[in-house]
C-alpha cells in the first residue's frame, strides 16, 4: 500500500529573488516542477524493474533518459502514461497525484516506442482520428503540428508513402495535438538517418525554446543527447544512479589520455607490457586512448621520453556524455 503523499506547494521553488533599496520585492522567479517521481518501484513478477526511483524534471528542462537495454527507462515512461500502475511510490504531474494524475495527463505528450499510425490514411486524417480520441476539437491546430514537424506540404499524402523519418515526425505532431507543456519521447530517433536526426533535434529544440515545453526523452545515441539535452538522468538496472546538468557535464573531468603517435601498435604493446596498462585502446581515428586514472599525466611523459618513444601529439578528451556514462557504469564516477 503506498503511502507517500506530495507536497503540492512544494512543486513551486522560488528560484531568485532580489529586493531593492527601499525594501521593495521584486524579480521573483519559479521553477515549476513539471513531473516528479517518489520511490517509484515496478516489480514484474520476480524482476524488480524500477527500484525506489526519486526524480524531478523542472520546467524548461530538455531532460535525456539514458540507460542500457531493459533499464526500466519505457516502463517508468509508461507509467506517466497511465498505461502501467505502479508497485510502489508515485509521480506527480505539474504538482498533481492521485486522482488527479488522469487530468494532469491531458496536457502531457506521448510518444512510447512507434506512433500508432492508419497507413492507408493522410497525415491530415490520422491527425484528425486523434484529434477526435484526445478530444481537441480545434481544426486549425492539425495544420499547426504539421506545420511544426514539418510535414504541412505533404499533409494529403498517405502515410504508407512516408519514410520512417517522416512517421516518426507525424507521431511527434500527434503527440503535440492537445498543446502538451510537457512531452514524453521514448527513443524517438532510434533508426533515423543522420538528417533525420538533425530534423528531430531542430523541432524538439523549437518546442523547447519558442513553445516552452519541458521534454523527457530517452535514447542510446549519445552523442545525439549531449546536443540536445540540458539535464541527464541516468538509470541502471532499475535504479536512479545519477543526475547531471549539462554544465556539469561540460565541468566534469577528462577521462581519456590521447596519444597519437606514428607507431600506435607496438606503443600499445609497450604500454600494456611496461606499464601493466591493461585498458589502452586503439581508436578509428589512430590515437590511442588510456584511461586518465590509470598513470599521472606527468610521469606517462617521461616514460616516453625514457624510452624514445615518438609523440605527434597528447591531449586530455573533452568531456563527453559517452564516455561519462561508461566510467558511471563502470563505476568511475561517483
Ligand atoms: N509487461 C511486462 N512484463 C514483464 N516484464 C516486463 C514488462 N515490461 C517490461 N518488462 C521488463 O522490464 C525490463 C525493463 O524494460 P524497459 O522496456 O522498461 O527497458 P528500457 O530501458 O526501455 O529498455 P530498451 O532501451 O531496450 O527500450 C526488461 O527486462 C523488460 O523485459
Amino acid at each position: 500500500m503506498n503511502n507517500l503523499n506530495f507536497n503540492h506547494s512544494s512543486n513551486l521553488l522560488i528560484d531568485s529573488c532580489y529586493s531593492t533599496s527601499n525594501g521593495e520585492v521584486r524579480g521573483v522567479f519559479f521553477v515549476q516542477t513539471i513531473f516528479e517521481a517518489k520511490g517509484l518501484t515496478q516489480r514484474y513478477g520476480s524482476s524488480l524493474v524500477l527500484q525506489d526511483i526519486q526524480m524531478s524534471i523542472q520546467a524548461g528542462d530538455i531532460y535525456g533518459f539514458i540507460g542500457e537495454n531493459g533499464a526500466g527507462k519505457t516502463t517508468l515512461m509508461r507509467i506517466i502514461a497511465g498505461l502501467v500502475f505502479p508497485t510502489r511510490g508515485e509521480i506527480s504531474l505539474f504538482g498533481k497525484s492521485g486522482k488527479e494524475l488522469r487530468s494532469a495527463r491531458r496536457s502531457v505528450g506521448f510518444l512510447i516506442e512507434v506512433p500508432a499510425l492508419y497507413p492507408h490514411m493522410t497525415a491530415q486524417q490520422n491527425l484528425t482520428f486523434y484529434s477526435r480520441v484526445f478530444g481537441v476539437d480545434d481544426a486549425s491546430r492539425i495544420v499547426e503540428v504539421l506545420e511544426i514537424v514539418s510535414l504541412r506540404e505533404v499533409g494529403d499524402k498517405r502515410v504508407s508513402e512516408y519514410s520512417f523519418g517522416m512517421r516518426q515526425r507525424l507521431g511527434i505532431a500527434i503527440a503535440l495535438l492537445n498543446n502538451p507543456k510537457f512531452l514524453v519521447l521514448d527513443e524517438p530517433i532510434n533508426g533515423l538517418d543522420p538528417s533525420g536526426i538533425v530534423e528531430m533535434r531542430k523541432i524538439l529544440e523549437y518546442l523547447a525554446k519558442e513553445k516552452g515545453v519541458t521534454i523527457l526523452i530517452s535514447s542510446h545515441i549519445l552523442s545525439e543527447l549531449q546536443l540536445l539535452a540540458t539535464k541527464f538522468g541516468f538509470i541502471h538496472k532499475g535504479r536512479l544512479v545519477k543526475e547531471i546538468s549539462s554544465e556539469e557535464l561540460l565541468k566534469s573531468a577528462a577521462s581519456q589520455i590521447c596519444v597519437r603517435t606514428p607507431k600506435p601498435v607496438e606503443v600499445m604493446h609497450i604500454l600494456k607490457e611496461k606499464l601493466n596498462i591493461a585498458t589502452v585502446a586503439l581508436m578509428n581515428n589512430g590515437e590511442i586512448q588510456i584511461p586518465k586514472d590509470s598513470m599521472e599525466l606527468e610521469k606517462l611523459m617521461t616514460f616516453f621520453l625514457q624510452q624514445g618513444i615518438p609523440i605527434e601529439g597528447l591531449h586530455l578528451s573533452a568531456p563527453n556524455l559517452e564516455s561519462y556514462y561508461m566510467d558511471l557504469i563502470g563505476g568511475r564516477v561517483s
